[in-house]
């Protein structure tokens, strides 16, 4: 489900009628995702290059505020060599248009496919991308708050309130006073950039073991670039709904970071705390979202559980699980 929004032929024509691609030839909605429309676009081609593209109408989720910021940051990267997708711009060079109150975007297409079980191989090319990603960031002029960093968890959680976690599972209210104390932990000072915040293996297209792309940076927001990777190693570093921790390819990850990018001393001693604040981001918001969504709802709800077995498994480690 992720077409929210039906469009005529005739608006997507308008539409295209006024960036520089050639005649609209097919636009196919897309199944994945789950906060904006999609479409697959094909054109005729011309100046602007290729003939496929992403067309994204902006849902929900996302304060409009922000698209300058997010489309910007896709363009920036793309100009240093980074595989993201460019934003097309529009005759009069806007990156985004209006149909009615929605805004869209069209996106270039890059190729490849979302790996769910990822071999090292993959999480260490990853871990390349990642830290390429955040030095070509660092000289990007606009910048976004984290809206969902360890003071927002803690937040989060306890607005849910003991009872209510405690109604998706028994182990979830813990989390409230665990989020708490990593809020008032919190490492001040560690190097910061844009970072992506949602590096899960849907949001890497590859083709085999090379990165074709990083898409969905609808949570890019400047914070540090250590968080950035914990974030990453939570996302693609276990199996089974967080029961296995996949050690080959959280060290495989690790080292392709540091082969672009070394951490500092100060970032791998923060690993293990950030690592626990990583997956409390992904407990407190599926937590939210749990109780915000009726159970019999077409949009499946994640599990906040696979993450909870994270931070278990974290809090369980010492600074030797990151030193790659
Ligand atoms: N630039 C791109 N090139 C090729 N395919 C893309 C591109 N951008 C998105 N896609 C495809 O569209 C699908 C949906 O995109 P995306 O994950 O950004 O959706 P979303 O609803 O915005 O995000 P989410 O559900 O993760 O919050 C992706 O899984 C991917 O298959
Ligand atoms: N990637 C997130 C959803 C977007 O925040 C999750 O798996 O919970």
């Amino acid at each position: 489900m992720a077409v929210y929004t039906q469009l005529s032929s005739a608006d997507l024509e308008q539409l295209i009628g006024h960036y520089d691609v050639g005649q609209l030839v097919s636009a196919k909605g897309i199944a994945e995702g789950v906060s904006n429309s999609n479409w697959l676009i094909e054109t005729t081609g011309s100046g602007s290059g290729g003939a496929r593209f992403i067309l994204t109408m902006y849902e929900r989720r996302i304060d409009l505020a922000d698209l300058p910021f997010f489309l910007d940051l896709l363009d920036h990267l793309a100009a240093k060599g980074c595989p993201v997708p460019r934003t097309i711009h529009d005759r009069d060079g806007a990156s985004f248009r209006w149909i009615g109150p929605k805004a869209v975007a069209l996106i270039e297409f890059l190729p490849g496919v979302s790996v769910d079980l990822p071999s090292p191989a993959q999480a260490h090319a990853v871990g390349r991308v990642l830290a390429q990603m955040h030095l070509a960031a660092m000289d990007f002029p606009k910048t976004r708050a984290n809206a969902l960093g360890a003071d927002a968890s803690a937040k989060v959680l306890a607005e849910c309130g003991a009872q209510k976690l405690a109604l998706i599972d028994p182990a979830l209210p813990a989390t409230i006073a665990i989020a708490a104390r990593i809020a008032a932990d919190w490492p001040q000072g560690l190097p910061q950039s844009v970072i992506h915040s949602d590096l899960f293996p849907d949001n890497v297209l590859m083709r085999g073991d090379e990165v074709s792309a990083l898409i969905d940076f609808y949570f890019a927001c400047n914070d540090a670039m250590a968080y950035d990777l914990a974030v990453t190693h939570a996302a693609w570093s276990f199996a089974a709904g967080g029961r296995d921790f996949r050690g080959d390819v959280g060290a495989a990850l690790l080292a392709g970071y540091q082969e672009v990018r070394l951490l500092e001393a100060a970032e791998r001693a923060a690993m293990p705390i950030l690592a626990q604040a990583a997956a409390l981001r992904f407990v407190s918001s599926r937590a939210q979202d749990w109780l915000d969504t009726p159970a019999d709802a077409l949009v499946t709800r994640k599990d906040p559980m696979d993450f909870v077995r994270r931070l278990d498994f974290y809090a369980a480690q010492g600074p030797a699980l990151f030193n790659a």
